[in-house]
């Protein structure tokens, strides 16, 4: 398998899954245009993944409810894979875990985003969440996404969580008693997410922290799926020094 073309002059065969995806094909685009790597395969719903066109290293942006056996059929053929699909439950990941124990010399990246910028964003609002009694997450998308609320959000919000808990900081301060039609939105490890969606927009999000007299307010934007491309491909480059899973960019990164 030839997957360390930095080191080696190799050359890395690529292949997409979710191709024809608004992500899918910029992901072929630069796939194609990357020093050392080479598309070989374009797959999309319906298709026949078969030997995933002989790749070294699988790029996978589908659908929630099909990303986990896109990966399990990659997985099972001994193909690292990385994967910018949302919708990645405890359980499927637990599942997955357990399916890698037979091929340990396999990577799996799962990254809710690709975005440098975003990937600070996240790290950023986790290192902020100790210091505010309140935390929100609004995250804003184009209105053709079909999951909210984001795959983002939902991870910023289970950091801020999580950096809450270490701190033995409680629930975030809230009177509402009455809410019938949601209007406070969702809750992810106990922090409120809103999911806005508006045509124009692409990918969004604002992590607000609130104490007496001051806010904090960490905003990141994707203008253009371009922004997600570096990350993508530097985890295709990167993917097979890693066996095992991994869950978020930042691991790679040293973030
Ligand atoms: N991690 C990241 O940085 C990013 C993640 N995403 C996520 O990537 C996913 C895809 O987003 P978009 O490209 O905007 O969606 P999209 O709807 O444009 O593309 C999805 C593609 O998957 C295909 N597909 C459906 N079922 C399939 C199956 N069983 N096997 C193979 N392909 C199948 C569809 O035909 C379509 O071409 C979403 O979960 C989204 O949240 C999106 C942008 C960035
Ligand atoms: O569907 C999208 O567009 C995006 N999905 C990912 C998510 O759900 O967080 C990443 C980015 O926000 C764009």
């Amino acid at each position: 398998m030839s997957t360390d073309a930095g080191a080696t002059g190799a050359t890395t065969r690529v292949s997409v899954i979710g191709a024809s995806g608004r992500m899918g094909s910029e992901v072929c685009r630069a796939v194609e245009a990357a020093d050392g790597l080479e598309l070989v395969g374009r797959f999309d719903v319906d298709d026949d993944l078969g030997d995933l066109a002989g790749a070294d290293v699988v790029v996978e942006f589908s659908v929630p409810d099909a990303s986990a056996t896109n990966v399990a059929h990659c997985v099972d053929r001994g193909v690292h894979v990385v994967v910018g699909t949302t919708g990645w439950s405890d359980e499927k990941l637990t599942d997955l875990r357990t399916r890698l124990e037979d091929h340990p010399e396999v990577g799996v990246l799962i990254a809710p985003n690709f975005a440098i910028g975003a990937v600070l964003m996240m790290a950023f609002a986790a290192k902020a969440a100790e210091f505010y009694e309140s935390a929100e997450v609004i995250e804003l998308h184009h209105p053709d996404k079909v999951d909210a609320p984001s795959g983002t959000a939902a991870r910023t919000a289970d950091l801020i969580g999580a950096a809450r808990e270490q701190a033995g900081l409680g629930p975030v301060p809230d009177a509402t008693t009455h809410d019938p039609d949601g209007a406070r939105g969702g809750r992810t490890h106990g922090i409120p997410v809103h999911s806005v969606r508006l045509r124009g927009l692409v990918a969004h999000q604002e992590v607000l922290f609130g104490q007496t007299g001051e806010m904090l307010t960490i905003r990141h934007d994707s203008f253009d799926r371009v922004s997600f491309m570096p990350g993508v491909v530097a985890a295709v480059r990167k993917v097979s020094e890693h066996p095992g899973l991994t869950v978020g960019l930042e691991h790679y990164l040293g973030i």
